[in-house]
């Protein structure tokens, strides 16, 4: 899949959204939003906790009551779930339930296959395709029970990858990593832009953000600010919610204040 201009910049559009609301026990927690996301993009989704990241994931997917519109490749979202590969908290996901890494990752499946078919050949090919590129193939018989932090988090990835999908959403992918297990989702994700896809990835890691996304959104109830990572790293906006800009070589551009050093730091 590879849908670039011959000039590199991605034209086609996979995700769009307009005017998603949505409330939670009476309370309007994403206000608002509209974003568009094109083919080969990977965006970070930014925000203070509580600023309703997850809600707008699991909004797009349908999982939650809202008002609005979603599109993936020009399909109601609804229609579509088969293009959307999702990686959810480590937490959110049944690691006591007694499955192998293999079987967890078919239930990525589970949108093309449906809840009563049996996978067939293509099923498995398409999940040792995933176990592979996440590195977990020597594992793939192991119980989900008995994986570390880190191998867990390969396996959520591989899970949305079973889809082959043309939209990855990806919550908090990087919290609790050891610097290998990030290396090599980071190289993932970026061969998954260049591939085609496009990748929507909420984070705290601002470094992560700011180094591997095209662009980032800063959210807070609604989009704040949406454009490359110096812009919004440097914004208003972001010193408004963080009561400071951030500092990375390379990003901000008020390095010569930056404290100590330190690549991660927020002054
Ligand atoms: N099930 C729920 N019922 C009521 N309110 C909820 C529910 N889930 C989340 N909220 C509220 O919605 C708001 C947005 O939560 P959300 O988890 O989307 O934020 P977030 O930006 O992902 O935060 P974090 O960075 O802490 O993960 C918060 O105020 C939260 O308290």
């Amino acid at each position: 899949m590879n849908r670039r201009s011959g000039a590199g910049t991605p034209v086609d559009e996979v995700l769009a959204i307009r005017g998603l609301h949505v409330e939670l026990a009476g309370r309007r927690v994403v206000d608002g939003v509209d974003l568009r996301v094109a083919a080969g993009e990977m965006v970070g989704l930014l925000g203070p906790n509580g600023a309703g990241k997850t809600t707008m994931l699991r909004a797009v997917l349908g999982l939650l009551k809202r008002s609005g519109s979603v599109a993936v490749s020009g399909r109601p979202i609804g229609k579509a779930r088969d293009l959307v590969g999702y990686v959810p908290q480590r937490h959110e996901f049944s690691w006591d339930f007694p499955i192998s890494i293999e079987n967890a990752v078919m239930t990525g499946r589970v949108a093309r296959i449906g809840w009563f078919r049996r996978p067939g050949v293509t099923d498995f090919r398409a999940v040792h395709e995933a176990i592979d590129r996440v590195r977990l193939a020597d594992l793939a018989k192991r119980p989900v029970g008995e994986l570390s932090g880190g191998q867990r988090q390969r396996v959520l990835v591989a899970r949305a990858l079973a889809l082959n999908p043309e939209l990855l959403l990806l919550d908090e992918p990087f919290t609790g990593l050891d610097v290998p297990t990030q290396e090599l989702l980071t190289g993932l994700f970026a061969e998954l832009a260049a591939e085609g896809r496009a990748i929507v990835m909420t984070t705290h890691d601002l470094y992560s953000a700011a180094l591997e996304c095209s662009r980032l959104c800063l959210l807070d109830r609604r989009i704040l600010i949406d454009g490359e990572p110096a812009e919004v790293l440097n914004s208003v906006h972001w010193r408004r919610l963080f009561g400071a800009r951030v500092l990375l070589p390379g990003v901000a551009a008020d390095v010569a204040a930056s404290p100590a050093g330190d690549p991660r730091g927020i002054a």
